[in-house]
């Protein structure tokens, strides 16, 4: 798929004020760590996490919930919540897709789920067994139940901006997806650039669609993939639209298992190198968080993709 097959700007760049501080929705436990086919011992996933925050994430996308046969990566979500060492301040986020997936969760005793939408029906399909107007059966009995047991719910919107197998995704469908999720309970949606393809433009325009049906903008995260070097213009185009949660991974850990081309997330260290240089709050210990993904990389015995660990650890 070439970038002009998804579609070109009516604008582009406009400029909007840069937020003071930004959430940095840190998913390297679950999205860094849900493709890795060797898996990872259950120790060094605590390890994780305790390290993370020690470096000042305070939010960590811990695991997921979903069939063990889908994610196997995950399929200790269980044991790592039960043995995992919370930190005061850090809130531990886990995807759900189903009410199986939620019954689990909420033994383990979560506060914070996610579902996880799809804006085109290819994807719905081979990500969850469902279709884009099916998934919904699943999701609204799942946010229904888990705010009348006092959750907090995240609605991630998959394949934003563009698709693997559909190309372009025209932006009232994801509006319509995500308003969908809102509806049903969600207090927050992530717009995923799940195969790393948006630009700048796209994320406007996707942003824009979205706050011209109505939705707030500080109800809106971003979650982007580097796969075209993109990532960072795109959390450029999204801060000044007003937006002021980004997800990321750190050492750029990630891919989705049912998306072609989906590589590595944003690196957490490529963020907070952005967000420092911009004057822009987020709370975290470079240094830190950049030992902590050089001792990760050790434990899967490759170097991270981060740019940014790189030049500092290199
Ligand atoms: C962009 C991203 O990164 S998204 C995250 C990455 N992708 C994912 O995590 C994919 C997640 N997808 C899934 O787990 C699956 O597609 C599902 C669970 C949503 C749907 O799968 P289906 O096979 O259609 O589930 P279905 O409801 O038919 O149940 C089949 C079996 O799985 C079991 N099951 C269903 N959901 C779960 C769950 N969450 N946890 C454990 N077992 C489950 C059922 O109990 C049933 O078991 P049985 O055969 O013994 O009765």
């Amino acid at each position: 798929m070439g970038v002009r097959e998804l579609g070109l700007p009516e604008r582009i760049g406009s400029e909007g004020p840069l937020p003071t501080e930004v959430t940095i929705w840190e998913v390297g436990p679950r999205d860094g760590l849900q493709n890795e086919a060797e898996i990872v011992p259950v120790e060094v996933k605590l390890e994780f996490l305790d390290r993370l925050a020690g470096a000042g994430l305070t939010t960590l996308e811990a695991t997921s919930f979903v069939h063990p046969k889908w994610v196997p990566q995950l399929a200790d979500a269980e044991e790592v919540l039960a043995r995992l060492r919370r930190h005061d301040g850090v809130r531990y986020p886990v995807l759900v897709p189903n009410e199986r997936g939620l019954g689990r969760a909420l033994a383990a005793g979560v506060t914070h789920v996610a579902v996880f939408a799809s804006a085109t029906e290819t994807f719905a399909r081979r990500n969850l067994n469902s279709g884009l107007d099916a998934q919904f059966a699943m999701f609204e009995p799942v946010i229904g139940r888990a705010r009348e047991a006092g959750l907090d719910v995240r609605g991630y919107v998959s394949m934003c901006f563009g698709d693997p197998w559909e190309g372009a995704v025209p932006p009232e469908q994801v509006v319509a997806v995500g308003k969908r999720l809102l509806d049903a309970g969600c207090s927050q949606l992530s717009l995923g650039d799940t195969i790393g393809v948006a630009t700048a433009a796209s994320v406007e325009r996707v942003i824009d669609a979205f706050t011209e049906a109505g939705v707030a903008v500080g109800d809106l995260a971003v979650h982007f993939h580097d796969t075209y070097g993109q990532a960072l213009a795109n959390t450029l185009a999204a801060l000044r639209r007003g937006v002021t949660t980004v997800d990321s991974s750190a050492g750029g850990l990630g891919g989705c298992p049912y998306a072609e081309s989906a590589t590595g997330n944003l690196a957490t260290e490529d963020l907070v190198w952005l967000l420092d240089g911009l004057g822009i709050k987020h709370g975290v210990d470079l240094d830190a968080l950049v030992e902590t993904s050089v001792w990760m990389a050790r434990q899967l015995g490759r170097p991270s993709p981060s740019r940014v660990v790189r030049a500092l650890a290199g």
